[in-house]
Formats: structure tokens, C-alpha cells, sequence
């Protein structure tokens, strides 16, 4: 217990109780009372670990780009499905991870993130999309399946080369598997985590008490998904002819067979598949129930960019990525949509390698750090009424789009910053433009959109299932 005990000149923070810690978890709410109470940089413990939230942007921006918390902290390995358990981009650290995340980035790039042909295939999904929405024929329903299918559709169709209907009972299923741990798990699961010693009852208590045969049948389950899919890849792999990340990556794992040590290895490429799934479709769906959501709540904000889409695309052509430059309004209401949103309001952990400081303060060796990226988009310093939804923020008086200097953390920053970013940026401003050119997006008569509130299922904050209007416009 004494040697428990908190270290000098840490960051302040509530009273801990040697041995257990402090608070089980922190969510938006907690992590801005925490700010109102502590400051800028707060410690608090949580079980056995110890864990720095930075709430200033300046703070966190140079923080986020030091070496010493570029890793992610070693429990995130429970829940990496190569049998190594150190592959992938999300959970990994060290040489494998550089290795891992320069692969996926390169492949991204070569697949066309940002380019014509991955434009052609957001599109024709969007268009599928505002095909789908027609058929509810104005009627008010909950957020669409179709959201969730766009958007896996996207990254496995980069992945894996699969398409599916935007209806179909198929996607469901793989779905569920990624929701499977946010919908099983809360933080009961996560304690024998955060408190080791617990980690040494017999197994039947922690299955009973934890769930924790739970968490292994729903990585089991992913594991298996992931797996025959890059079965069935090796089946028909031809060299000559790479389709996707997947292809690519048998490709290297070809070329390096003979170097001992290669990192390009089976387990490696499971994880990093699942690493896709598990980052590059519930997000993008999320927002896109955000994108809605706020159409419907601020209509005038809707109608100048429709206004402007109408003047620069006729109305039977989507919109493309060249027409960026001249759609400021769409622009403006994305960056506003990912300010307000906040999506990931507190965002993922890291882990200081070594005893180091934060503005003066001492933070040892093996404390989690998280960014309060919700607290950063609410902050007065350096955003004017943030409580508002106001695209106009990001307009010069000409209308023109300005990009914020400060204050923006949606993808976080430094050796880790969102792998996706160019890829979820690209799908955000076609999807929404879709749906904005189509769409008059409406609350149900009687709803007041004001008292939604918002779920943060899985770490994802956004509004809660909602019944809307999609009315075609005329
Ligand atoms: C609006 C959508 C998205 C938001 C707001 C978002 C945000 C974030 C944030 C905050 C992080 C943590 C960064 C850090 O630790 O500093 C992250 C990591 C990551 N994101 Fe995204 N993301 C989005 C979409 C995507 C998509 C579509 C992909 C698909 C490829 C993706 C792939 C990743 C990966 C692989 C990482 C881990 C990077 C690493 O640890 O090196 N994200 N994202």
C-alpha cells in the first residue's frame, strides 16, 4: 500500500484509495467535471493503473507527438486475434506496428484513398444509399440499416473486394460481431484489467463475475470471420493481379517467405483486417447518424448548403470531389458536424515507456494517457459560442472555407493520428452531400430534436436511435 502510494508533484486529480484506485471510468460528463475541478491536466487512477486526461489542445497536441507515448498500453493485447498477439495498427506497438501501419497507409493510398477510383466507389454507394432512403417514401423510421452497410461496404470493399446489398442479412451478421464487444461489455468485464490480483481467481468465478468467456467467444467469433475470408483470399491470390489489401498483403508476404524474421506474417494480416472492420465502419455510420440528425435539427444551415449544391450540380448528378472548392457550405457543415460531434469525445489510450513530465508535472512509467477531445471542442478559449452548431464558423466573410488553426482534435494527432483520416473525410463529404442534395431531412411532427440525448456505445458518442423524415425533394 505504501508503495501505492501517488508520486510527487503529479498532476492533481480526486483522492485514490491506495491499492484500488479511484474511478472505474470516465466518460465525456466525468472527464468535464474532472476540468471544471482539476485543470487542464488531471491524473486519476482507474483499478491499478494510473491515467493523465489532457484537456488543453496546445497540451495535448504536443504531448500526442512525443515518442514516449506513441504506444499503446500492453492490455490492449487481450484483444488482438494474431496468435502473436503484436500485429495490426490499432492495439500494437513497437517495430511490428511502424511495419504494420506504414503497410496499411501505403495500401490505402495505392487503393485510392483520396483518388477517382475510390471515388467511384463511395459514390455508387451513396447513390444506393439515397435509392434505399426513397423506398421509406417519407415516412418517419430510425436511423437506417443502410448507414451501417454504406460504410462497411466501403472499407471491405478495399479490404476484401465484397460488396454487399445494402439490405442484407449477411451484413447484419458481421455487424454484430464488431458491436458484439460494445453491446456485451461494460466495465464489469474490464476489472480483473484494471486490477490484477483478480486476474488470478479460478477461471469459473472470473466467467461468472466478469464475463470473460464472454469477451473470448466474441474474439473467437471475429477471429473466425476474419480468418475465412483470407482463406478463401489465398485460394485465388493472383500475383499478377492484386485487388485489394488483402491481395496486397499476400503479395509481400510472398516476396519476404525467404527473410527470416519477415513481419509480414499470417497473424499479423488477421489483425490488421480486423483492425479495418473494427475502425472503418462504425465510425463512419455513427457520423452519418450525426449527418442527419443535425440536417434535421438546424434546417437553415441544410438549406444554405442545398442552396449552394443546387448552383454548382445539377440536380440528377452526384456530387464529386472536384466540386469541393466551389461547395464551401458542405465543407463547413462537415467540420462543424465533427466539431460538435465529438465522436470519439475521449480518445484512445496510450501509455508513457518511460517516467517523464507534463507542463511541469511528473507522470510515471506505465500511465495511461487519454485526450478529452469533447472537452478540447467545447473549449470558449478557442471556440466562440461552442454550444452552438454553427458551420458558419468555418466561412471567411466571402464565404469562402477557412480551416481552424486550433482547437480541432476529431483524429487525434502525432505518430498514432487516425489512420482513416483521408478515407473518412472523403466518404463524410460525398455521403453528405448525397443525402443533402436528395433530401429534405425532418423530425416527426410532434419530436423536439433539442431533447435527443446521446449514447456513447463503445467509446462512440452519438445521438440516440431517432426516428426522422427523409422527404425527396422536389
Ligand atoms: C469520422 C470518422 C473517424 C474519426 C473521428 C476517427 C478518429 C480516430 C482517433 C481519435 C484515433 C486515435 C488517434 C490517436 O491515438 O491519437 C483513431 C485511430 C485510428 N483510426 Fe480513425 N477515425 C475515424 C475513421 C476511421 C476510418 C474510416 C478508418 C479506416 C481505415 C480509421 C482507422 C483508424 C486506425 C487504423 C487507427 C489506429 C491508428 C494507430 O494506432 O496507429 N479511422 N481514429
Amino acid at each position: 500500500v505504501l508503495r501505492d502510494r501517488r508520486p510527487r508533484n503529479c498532476p492533481p486529480g480526486p483522492t485514490e484509495i491506495p491499492f484500488f484506485g479511484g474511478m472505474p471510468f470516465v466518460d465525456e460528463f466525468v472527464a468535464d467535471k474532472l476540468k471544471k475541478n482539476y485543470g487542464d491536466i488531471v491524473m486519476c487512477r482507474i483499478g491499478s493503473y494510473r491515467l493523465v486526461l489532457l484537456f488543453d489542445y496546445h497540451v495535448a497536441k504536443e504531448v500526442l507527438a512525443r515518442k514516449e507515448f506513441a504506444d499503446r498500453p500492453s492490455f490492449f493485447e487481450n484483444m488482438n486475434i494474431d496468435d502473436q498477439r503484436t500485429g495490426g495498427v490499432l492495439l500494437s506497438n513497437g517495430q511490428q506496428w511502424q511495419h504494420d501501419r506504414r503497410f496499411v497507409l501505403r495500401s490505402l493510398r495505392d487503393l485510392g484513398m483520396g483518388k477517382s477510383y475510390l471515388e467511384e466507389a463511395i459514390n455508387m454507394e451513396a447513390e444506393a444509399l439515397v435509392q434505399d432512403l426513397r423506398l421509406y417514401r417519407a415516412e418517419a423510421v430510425m436511423f437506417p440499416d443502410s448507414f451501417r452497410t454504406a460504410a462497411l461496404n466501403i472499407i471491405w470493399q478495399m479490404v476484401a473486394s465484397t460488396r454487399f446489398d445494402l439490405r442484407s442479412k449477411e451484413v447484419e451478421r458481421i455487424y454484430n460481431l464488431t458491436k458484439g464487444f460494445q453491446r456485451n461489455f461494460s466495465v464489469v468485464n474490464f476489472i480483473p484489467t484494471f486490477i490484477p490480483v483478480l486476474d488470478k481467481f479460478p477461471e469459473f468465478i472470473k466467467n461468472k463475475i466478469f464475463g470473460e468467456d464472454l469477451f473470448q467467444k466474441v474474439l473467437g467469433e471475429m477471429r473466425n470471420v476474419v480468418r475465412k475470408t483470407i482463406n478463401e483470399h489465398l485460394k485465388e491470390y493472383d500475383a499478377d493481379h492484386p485487388r485489394d489489401l488483402i491481395d496486397d498483403y499476400i503479395k509481400e508476404m510472398d516476396q519476404n517467405s525467404s527473410t527470416e524474421g519477415s513481419l509480414f506474417r499470417r497473424g499479423a494480416l488477421d489483425q490488421i483486417v480486423n483492425d479495418m472492420f473494427q475502425t472503418g465502419s462504425d465510425t463512419i455510420n455513427n457520423i452519418l447518424r450525426w449527418v442527419v440528425y443535425l440536417l434535421a435539427r438546424y434546417p437553415e444551415a441544410a438549406k444554405r448548403m442545398q442552396d449552394q449544391i443546387d448552383s454548382v450540380v445539377p440536380r440528377d448528378t452526384m456530387v464529386s470531389l472536384s466540386d469541393k472548392p466551389s461547395l464551401p457550405q458542405v465543407e463547413a457543415f462537415i467540420m462543424e458536424t465533427l466539431r460538435y460531434s465529438s465522436l470519439l469525445p475521449i480518445h484512445v489510450q496510450r501509455m508513457a515507456t518511460q517516467d517523464t513530465t507534463i507542463g511541469g508535472y511528473f507522470i510515471p512509467k506505465g500511465t495511461l494517457l487519454r485526450v478529452g477531445s469533447y472537452s478540447i471542442h467545447f473549449d470558449p478559449r478557442y471556440w466562440t459560442d461552442p454550444e452552438d452548431f454553427n458551420p458558419d464558423r468555418f466561412l471567411d466573410p466571402s464565404g469562402r472555407y477557412v480551416a481552424p488553426k486550433n482547437g480541432f482534435m476529431a483524429f487525434g494527432a502525432g505518430r498514432r493520428q487516425c489512420a482513416g483520416e483521408v478515407l473518412a473525410r472523403t466518404e463524410l463529404f460525398l455521403f453528405t452531400a448525397a443525402i443533402a442534395q436528395n433530401f429534405d431531412v425532418l423530425p416527426p411532427p410532434t419530436t423536439d430534436l433539442r431533447r435527443v440525448k446521446m449514447t456513447s456505445l463503445g467509446g462512440l458518442r452519438a445521438p440516440e436511435d431517432q426516428e426522422l423524415i427523409y422527404r425527396p425533394r422536389p
